[in-house]
C-alpha cells in the first residue's frame, strides 16, 4: 500500500487516481499513525516551501517523515513535495527543508519567464530503477519557479534544460524527488509510477519497521 501525505497543501487525488490507474492501491493520509501502515509513500506539493514546511509542522509530520525516509522504504517526493526533501529553500527568504537530501532550492536566474511551465524533455543523467524503461528525451509536465541544486551531484538522476540545466529527478537510497508531476505527465509520469509502485511492491523494509 501506497500512502499520499495530506497536509493540505497537495495535488493529492490526481496522485491517487495515477497510482490506481497503473494498478496500485493507494490511501490518502490525514494522520502521522497511519505512516505505519504503509509500504511507501508519495509527498506531493503545491504552493511556497515555507508554507508547506509549516504545513507539516504542524501537522506533527516533520519527525515522523524523518523516521520514515529512515526506515528504508520507499519515499517520494513530488513537485514542491521534492523541493522540501533538501535542507534549505530560498522562496521568499530561506527556510529550513527536511533535509533528507544535501543542497538548497534557489530561484531560476533572471531571463526566463517564470513559473516554468508546461512540458519539457528529460535527459537521463544515470540509470535508474525509477526511471527503468523511461527513453532519454521523453517530456514530462512542469510547474515550478525554484528548482534543486543538490549538494552531491550523485543524487541528480535526470535534468531538463530551462536556460539553466536544473535537476528533474534527485533520489538517494529510498528518497527521491521528481521536479515534474509525474501524475500529469502521461504515458511516460505513469510509467514512472509504475515503476515506483512495482518498487514499493518489492521492498521488505516495512514488517522490520513495523513494530
Ligand atoms: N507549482 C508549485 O507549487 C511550485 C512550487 C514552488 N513554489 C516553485 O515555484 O518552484
Amino acid at each position: 500500500m501506497i500512502g499520499i501525505v495530506d497536509y493540505g497543501r497537495g495535488n493529492l487525488r490526481s496522485v491517487e487516481k495515477a497510482l490506481e490507474k497503473v494498478g496500485f492501491e493507494a490511501t490518502i493520509m490525514a494522520s502521522p499513525a497511519e505512516l505505519s501502515t504503509v509500504n511507501g509513500l508519495i509527498l506531493p506539493g503545491v504552493g511556497a516551501f515555507a508554507d508547506a514546511m509549516q504545513a507539516l509542522e504542524q501537522g506533527g509530520w516533520i519527525e515522523p517523515l524523518t523516521q520514515f525516509a529512515r526506515s528504508g522504504r520507499p519515499f517520494l517526493g513530488i513537485c514542491l513535495g521534492m523541493q522540501i526533501l533538501f535542507e534549505i529553500g530560498e522562496e521568499h527568504g530561506e527556510h529550513t527543508g527536511l533535509g533528507l537530501l544535501t543542497g538548497r532550492v534557489v530561484k531560476f536566474p533572471p531571463g526566463r519567464k517564470v513559473p516554468h511551465m508546461g512540458w519539457n524533455s528529460l535527459r537521463l543523467e544515470q540509470p535508474s530503477h525509477l526511471l527503468e524503461g523511461i527513453p532519454n528525451e521523453s517530456y514530462f509536465y512542469f510547474v515550478h519557479s525554484y528548482y534543486a541544486e543538490p549538494g552531491e551531484k550523485k543524487d541528480i538522476v535526470a535534468t531538463s534544460d530551462y536556460g539553466v540545466v536544473f535537476p528533474a529527478v534527485v533520489g538517494k537510497d529510498n528518497v527521491w524527488g521528481a521536479q515534474f508531476h509525474p501524475e500529469k505527465s502521461s504515458p511516460w509520469g505513469l510509467q514512472i509510477l509504475t515503476n515506483f509502485g512495482k518498487w514499493v511492491n518489492e521492498d521488505e523494509t516495512l514488517s522490520s519497521h513495523r513494530s
